[in-house]
């Protein structure tokens, strides 16, 4: 068993559970009544996703995050274009909880980040007024990823599609997926090599907006991705660990900026 499948078999016991307390029909209904999605914008120059998350199997704790909505506040005062919220519990201490707390406590669009594996999330994700969601190729089989690409558009939210290799791009692009992320922390032994990056940015389709996910440390990181296609980045923990996640967001949004307006100029 991969670290993937350990990671969705909790994945599918932890929504048995809540699918008991709330039954599929009621949620439709709760996503039916949901507040309109904040759409979130495709052509930006250069976009900062900013990530609550507690800590991480790979990494361990990263911070304690006592008030999620109060550190979303600064990350959309810096300019965070989205704000990512984990909600898997197992590995990465997230929670509904917190998004909702982020949700009540910003207006950017908000990206539910969890391993996305059945329909009844994406429900869920809609009734607690998400505006994006995670589809990570790796963990679907193409029948799956085609219908939640679908059933997210008819819910009015927009996916990010993860990819990690050349192949799984090759899918993303047959999907026409408008969003995608290219993840450069391996799944298997969950080390990040940003050096992977680049290569795979150049396989992406045209037209779409790339993301590049994972191993942002520094102002470094965000103009190499940047220079190599890069149209946002997604950070996690070098901003839950720094004193000025504010301050960092708006570094990392005007350098990625600087960088994409000379290479479209
Ligand atoms: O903390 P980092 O290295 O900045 O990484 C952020 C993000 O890429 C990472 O949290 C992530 C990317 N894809 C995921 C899928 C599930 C959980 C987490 C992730």
């Amino acid at each position: 068993m991969t670290v993937l499948d350990d990671i969705v078999a909790g994945v599918r016991e932890d929504l048995e559970d809540r699918r008991r307390r709330v039954p599929l029909t009621e949620m439709v209904e709760r996503a039916q009544a949901a507040a309109p999605v904040r759409a979130f914008d495709l052509d930006a120059d250069f976009s900062v996703i900013a990530e609550v998350k507690r800590r991480s199997p790979s990494r361990g704790d990263l911070a304690p995050i006592s008030e999620p909505g109060r550190l979303a506040g600064l990350y959309a005062v810096g300019g965070a274009r989205a704000i990512s919220v984990l909600t898997e519990s197992r590995r990465f201490s997230g929670s509904l909880d917190d998004f909702d707390e982020v949700r009540a406590a910003v207006d950017v669009p908000l990206l539910r980040k969890d391993f996305m594996v059945d329909e009844y999330q994406f429900h869920e994700a809609r009734a607690h007024g998400a505006d994006l969601v995670l589809l990570i190729v790796a963990a679907l089989d193409p029948v799956q990823l085609r219908d939640y690409l679908a059933l997210s558009a008819e819910l009015g939210m927009t996916a990010l599609v993860e990819t990690h290799d050349a192949a799984e791009l090759e899918i993303a692009a047959d999907l026409d997926a408008r969003l995608i992320g290219i993840n450069t922390r391996n799944l298997k032994d969950l080390s990040v090599d940003t050096s992977r990056f680049a290569p795979l940015a150049e396989l992406a389709p045209p037209g779409c907006t790339l993301v590049a996910e994972s191993g942002v440390a520094g102002l470094a990181d965000v103009e190499s991705y940047a220079h190599a296609g890069a149209h946002a980045v997604l950070v996690g923990e070098a901003l839950v660990r720094d004193g000025d996640p504010q301050s960092a967001v708006a570094r990392f949004t005007s350098a990625g900026a600087d960088i994409r307006t000379r290479a479209t100029a």
